[in-house]
């Protein structure tokens, strides 16, 4: 599902990532862990084109998305992520956030569509009737799709237990609380994969097991994740795969059980040690 060839970023003169290399496949929980400052973050931004990297690839679904050219909006709908700070819109309700991108891009496909239909329609005048092109099929209005994605996002409210919270501003959620629309917002996409910075960092202690709670569902129910975390307990009960970055270069890799139990790279032992 993505391929990271030999990626690399540098801030100025910095560099960061130093060549990286890993595969995710669909269904992975690949867990991230590193020193601070190791460039676990920038790892993650680079995947979802929020950093531009300085060289190699990341192969997402066949596409370079390391290519400037690439359509970020269209790349997004398939890479969610979900921020240490929830990254919420605080003037919309918590339905609105919920429902605002993919309405949005759903609603965009059809002035799209219906744009192109007027070209050619246009061209189609010129054309004989044996080479008149297709136009796009359009089913739905906007109106429809605006409605079957409030249905989807008050369902996915409900599933976390939020439903009750549609229509207040998220300014009034405790923490745990704002993680967990954050997260199903970016569920509302129905993305490929999903990407989490540090999802607890911010968190309150007693905040932290509902968020891993929703986590711990979603990888059940097999969807692919890339997931920053200092929660340990998370990446030896959930990550099928455990990487370690450190100085900008992935030092190890392996399952849980021999990350934790066998550590080989030096600087790894040094960091396990101080954590567990
Ligand atoms: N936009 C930027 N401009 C300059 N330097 C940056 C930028 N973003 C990150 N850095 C630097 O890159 C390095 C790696 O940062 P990054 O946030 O990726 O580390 P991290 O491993 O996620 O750390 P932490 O666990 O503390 O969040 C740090 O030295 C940071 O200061």
């Amino acid at each position: 599902m993505i391929d990271v060839i030999n990626l690399q970023k540098s801030f100025g003169d910095k560099e960061i990532l130093k060549g990286i290399n890993v595969t995710i496949n669909k269904g992975d929980i690949v867990a991230v862990l590193g020193p601070s400052g190791s460039g676990k973050s920038t790892f993650l931004r680079c995947l979802n084109c929020m950093e531009d990297p300085t060289g190699g690839s990341i192969i997402f679904n066949g596409v370079d998305i390391a290519d400037m050219k690439v359509d970020i909006n269209q790349h997004r709908r398939h890479m969610g992520m979900v921020f240490q700070h929830f990254n919420l819109y605080n003037n919309k309700t918590v339905l609105q956030n919920v429902m605002m991108a993919p309405a949005y891009l759903r609603c965009k496909d059809i002035d799209k569509a219906k744009k192109k239909n007027r070209m050619i329609k246009f061209k189609n005048m010129f054309r004989g009737s044996d080479k008149k092109e297709e136009l796009i099929p359009i089913t739905e209005t906007k109106e429809q799709i605006k409605k079957e994605v409030k249905e989807q996002a008050m369902a996915l409210l409900k599933r976390i237990g939020l439903e009750d919270k549609a229509d207040v501003y998220p300014s009034t959620l405790s923490g745990g609380q704002k993680q967990r629309v954050a997260i199903i917002r970016s569920m509302a996409m129905n993305p490929d994969v999903i990407l989490f910075d540090e999802p607890t960092s911010a968190l309150d202690p007693e905040m932290v097991g509902e968020v891993l709670e929703l986590m711990k569902d979603l990888a059940k129910e097999g969807m692919t994740m890339v997931v920053v975390t200092h929660e340990m307990g998370f990446a030896r009960e959930v990550a099928s795969r455990v990487l370690f970055i450190d100085d900008g270069q992935i030092k190890e890799e392996a399952a849980p059980a021999e990350f934790f139990e066998h550590p080989k790279d030096p600087r790894l032992q040094e960091f396990l040690s101080k954590i567990l």
